[in-house]
């Protein structure tokens, strides 16, 4: 079992990752009034039992709530919905949340908590391996039809409990998604590592001790930057890396059509063509990329169904641009992201480019 520590000014909590993490679940619940669950429905048939297990006493009383599987539930309707679940469920502010189910279940009950009585415990119990990026750091939110995580807050859970063993009953696309933001952990924050990864990694041929490696990895990499800059004020942008077009291509294709991670892993190919272009990057890093991206099955040659003028009205809504002006996580080169003002024309010309490389008759 591995535990990592997370500093912030609202809080600080362990991360305990392995398996049977679940097992220090029923001691943090000691204090609370009232135990609520809000599941990913099909985490819950899949391994609601082992956390009602993993409840203990609390077991026999909780309030549990299940909502629909992955991005679907991160709605204004199903945030209502845990509202209302909350209040009939007798939550108080002595009560505890505990989300059990990949980001997409975590966004929504870390944003329930944090509204909830303006703000309860929750807990984040993540069951997909690109939760070891989601279920760390505080950020919550839901979707709107008009941009990805529009509406939310900054909510740290008192505890992160990664149960490894759940993460065995994932899908192959899954994997592939969860390891783009490992992935993206290892590019923002090591010039020497990142070559070796990208060349050396299979998902399909991965060991579960590998894996964990990987998610631990990104956890110590999430947990320094968030500890530094709770609030994105300055260095946990870098944590945004890939994500300006990658959300943009994300609520292209309806959110749910893409996983995040094969969106974000199109994101960051991007952004690197981007930084060869604005920050003297050189191409090695993005061919890199690329060919792993390649090699691993993520789905580049989406981007042909994404004008690029849709993807620009979406990336204008991006939360890093201010005063008008876009603004993109470049990498000069791994391991030094920093964050640029960009004009549409760079944007455009990116575009263009990553069609090409990505075998798609550009625009
Ligand atoms: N808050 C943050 O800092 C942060 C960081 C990264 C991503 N996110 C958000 O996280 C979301 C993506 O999360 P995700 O990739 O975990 O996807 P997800 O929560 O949508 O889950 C993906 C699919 O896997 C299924 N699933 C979950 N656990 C499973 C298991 N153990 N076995 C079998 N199936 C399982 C789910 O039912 C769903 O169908 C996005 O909404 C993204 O915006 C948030
Ligand atoms: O923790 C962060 O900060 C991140 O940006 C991590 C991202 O991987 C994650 O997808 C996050 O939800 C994106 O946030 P947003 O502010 O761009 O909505
Ligand atoms: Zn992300």
């Amino acid at each position: 079992m591995e535990t990592v520590r997370v500093d912030t000014k609202e809080r600080s909590y362990d991360v305990v990752v392995g398996p049977n993490a679940l097992q220090k679940l029923e001691r943090l619940l000691a204090d609370a009034d009232r135990v609520a669950v809000i599941a990913d429905e099909k985490v819950a048939a899949l391994h609601g039992d082992r956390l009602r297990t993993a409840l203990g006493d609390a077991g026999n009383e909780v309030a549990w709530l299940n909502v629909p599987s992955g991005e679907s539930c991160k709605t204004l309707e199903w945030f209502g919905n845990a509202q209302q679940f909350l209040l009939e469920a007798g939550c108080t502010r002595q009560s505890v949340l505990i989300a059990f189910g990949g980001g997409a279940c975590g966004d929504l009950a870390g944003y329930a908590a944090a509204a909830y009585m303006r703000g309860i415990r929750f807990i984040q119990c993540p069951t997909t391996i690109l939760a070891h990026d989601s279920s760390v750091g505080g950020k919550t939110a839901i979707n709107l039809p008009g941009g990805k995580n529009m509406t939310g807050a900054f909510h740290q859970p008192i505890a992160v409990l990664y149960d490894t063993e759940l993460l065995r009953t994932l899908p192959e696309v899954e994997i592939r998604s969860g390891m783009a933001e490992a992935v993206k952990h290892v590019l923002i924050s090591s010039k020497e590592d990142a070559p070796e990864i990208l060349r050396t990694v299979e998902l399909g041929k991965m060991s579960e001790e590998e894996l964990i490696r990987h998610i631990v990895r990104g956890i110590r990499v999430k947990a320094d930057i968030v500890g530094r800059d709770e609030r994105e004020g300055s260095v946990r942008k870098y944590l945004n890396f890939g994500h300006t077009y990658g959300h943009a291509v994300e609520a292209a294709a309806g959110y749910g059509g893409l996983t995040h991670g094969e969106a974000v892993m199109i994101g960051m190919i991007y952004a690197l063509i981007l930084s060869e272009q604005k920050a003297g990057a050189g191409r090695e890093l993005t061919d890199a990329l690329q060919e792993f991206a390649g090699r691993n099955g993520y789905p580049l040659k989406e981007i042909a169904d994404h004008p690029f003028e849709k993807l620009l009205g979406y990336m204008k809504k991006d939360k890093k641009a201010s005063f008008g002006d876009l603004h993109f996580v470049l990498l000069p080169e791994a391991g030094a992201p920093d964050v640029r003002r960009v004009t549409e024309e760079d944007c455009r010309e990116a575009d263009r480019e990553f069609r090409i490389r990505a075998g798609v008759k550009p625009e």
